[in-house]
């Protein structure tokens, strides 16, 4: 007996706890019970892409432990547990994918059952419901502990039936350590009262602690990064601030288009698809006060603070843009006036950034497609070197692709002249951390549900906040009192775009090309 039990602790230190793992936020309840992920909308788009890639990645890594966790995939496509999992595989299987990480696939997919259904049918979750507990039962779950997440990966447009059908008929029995936790995809709504009212609608159905509305440009790594860099490092702390930065740029490129996803794409449009969510995320990141501690409720506590401090947005700065070719696709109207391309200013107007831009830039069909933060400083006062037209210091925070962070500075140019020339200090992350796999967002987001933590989740007045940001710039588009400029496929966007940045005092460094590290 004491041995059984000493083995239990070992394995219990062995495994990846799905527990918070560090210090950094806090954990409560004691989870015992079994785990149900249920993946509705399993037919899709994202699911195929995003969701059951992640959850294999934390199976395959231990975070999932096949004597506890089941995954049922939900949708109204009728299909068997096996074609299914055809579906999957071919996003797990790579060309370089070893028979052992196979045979690893092969498992993580035998943990996976298919249930076809409504959406607003109580018979049909009824039917889900049957499924999870047959699988709660197999594992002798105590009724009550079981944790059940369910993740909408679903059009917003039925995520209020799906949920009345989850809270109706497929909560976790009682309270017994085991919960329910739904995940909400964005877009959450269209403008401010769209989502108000689905606000109003879910939380009469949960709590707000059983919502977890995912934003998954927060779970990047350097975009979690980000508070590290800013309140852990001496460095920065005395010069983050309208004293000393002329202006911010986040930036989104892509060059792809919205092939494949156009129906979706021409109702929402770049600035609800990107720069109200994932770029505002980025900016309450950069931009907010220190939080008391690293308590999920005071670091949404100051992003909140940040984004009722946003100035309505001048149409004076703001250049939207539709590339070429955009409405040939059979799922856009012919007569689209929504922008694929948006360059605006926001202004926060506090103690700390008062006068300095936050240039939110975000573009599909581009030259290039990246995502990034530039935090240019201001000149040196009483410049001795007249080195002006070499730029400023600028850091830049590449979220991606190839994760890096650098700063341009200027240095005496190599050799016998003193001159200065552009250069910078670099860290680079496939250089720096050879060895380390930096997990893909969902992952890690995903892990946080189980987990509890909601740090990395938008509380509701975010939310709210950031719709007061952009609604009535919105409506305007919404009702053609701003048209975008074209531009072609493949360019920068259009050209008026960088006179806005040079008008809002971005200056380009002209002459400095930037030279890749080698391993
Ligand atoms: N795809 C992506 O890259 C990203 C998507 N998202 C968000 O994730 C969610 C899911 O996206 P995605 O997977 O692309 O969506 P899909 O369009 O692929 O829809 C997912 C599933 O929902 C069902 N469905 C589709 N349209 C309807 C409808 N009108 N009424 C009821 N059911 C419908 C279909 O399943 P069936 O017919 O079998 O029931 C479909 O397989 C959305 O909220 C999206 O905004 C967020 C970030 C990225
Ligand atoms: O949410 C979305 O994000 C993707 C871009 O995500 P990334 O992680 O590849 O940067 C974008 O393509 C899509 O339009 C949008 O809905």
């Amino acid at each position: 007996m004491a041995s059984a039990k000493l083995k239990e602790v070992v394995e219990t230190e062995k495994k990846p706890s799905l527990k918070t793992s560090d210090s950094f936020s806090e954990m409560s309840v004691a989870e015992t019970g079994c785990l149900s992920i249920i993946v509705l909308g399993a037919s899709g788009d994202l699911a195929k892409k995003k969701t059951f890639p992640a959850l294999y990645n934390l199976y395959r890594q231990g975070f999932l432990q096949s004597n506890e966790v089941h995954i049922f995939g939900y949708a109204r496509s009728k299909m068997s547990d096996d074609e299914l999992r055809d579906r999957i595989r071919g996003y797990l299987i790579k060309k370089d994918t070893s028979p052992e990480q196979s045979e690893d696939v092969s498992k993580f997919l035998q943990l996976i059952k298919y249930v076809s259904g409504n959406y607003d049918s109580d018979e049909s979750f009824q039917s889900l419901d049957k499924e999870i507990l047959a699988h709660e039962f197999s594992k002798n779950t105590q009724e009550g502990s079981s944790r059940r997440l369910f993740y909408l990966a679903l059009p917003p447009s039925v995520y209020l039936p799906v949920c009345r059908m989850i809270r109706f008929n497929c909560m976790n029995k009682s309270d017994l350590g085991g919960w329910t936790r739904v995940v909400v995809e964005k877009p959450f709504g269209k403008d401010l009262d769209t989502s108000e009212d689905l606000s109003a609608q879910l939380g009469e159905l949960f709590e707000e602690k059983q919502i977890y509305r995912i934003d998954h440009y927060l779970g990047k790594e350097l975009v979690q990064n980000m508070l590290v860099l800013r309140f852990a490092n001496r460095l920065f702390l005395p010069l983050w601030n309208r004293d000393n930065i002329a202006n911010v740029q986040i930036v989104f490129r892509e060059q792809i288009g919205t092939e494949g996803r156009g129906g979706y794409f021409d109702e929402y449009g770049i600035i609800r698809d990107i720069i109200q969510n994932h770029l505002l995320q980025v900016l309450c990141l950069v931009a907010m006060e220190k939080p008391v501690s690293l308590k999920p409720e005071h670091i949404r506590d100051e992003k909140v603070k940040v984004l009722q401090s946003v100035m309505p947005i001048s149409d004076e700065e703001i250049v939207l843009g539709q590339y070429d070719g955009y409405t040939a696709d059979p799922t856009v109207s012919d007569h689209s006036n929504t922008p694929t391309f948006a360059t605006m200013i926001l202004r926060i107007h506090n103690e700390r950034w008062e006068g300095v831009p936050f240039i939110m830039k975000a573009g599909k069909a581009l030259n290039s497609s990246k995502a990034e933060i530039r935090v240019q400083f201001k000149d040196v006062p009483g410049d001795i070197f007249k080195c002006k037209e070499h730029g400023r210091n600028e850091f830049v925070i590449r979220l991606q692709p190839k994760e890096a962070m650098y700063m341009k500075l200027t240095v005496k140019r190599p050799g016998l002249d003193m001159s200065t020339i552009q250069s910078e200090l670099g860290l680079f992350y496939g250089q720096r951390y050879q060895n380390v796999a930096i997990p893909e967002a969902y992952e890690r987001l995903i892990l946080d549900t189980i987990r509890g933590d909601q740090q990395h989740f938008v509380r509701r007045d975010e939310l709210k906040a950031a719709w007061e940001i952009f609604t009535p710039l919105l409506h305007r588009i919404d009702e053609g009192k701003m048209k975008p400029l074209p531009y072609s496929r493949g360019s920068r966007g259009p050209i008026e775009a960088d006179e806005l940045l040079e008008k809002a005092g971005y200056l380009k460094t002209h002459g400095y090309i930037w030279i890749p590290p080698t391993l």
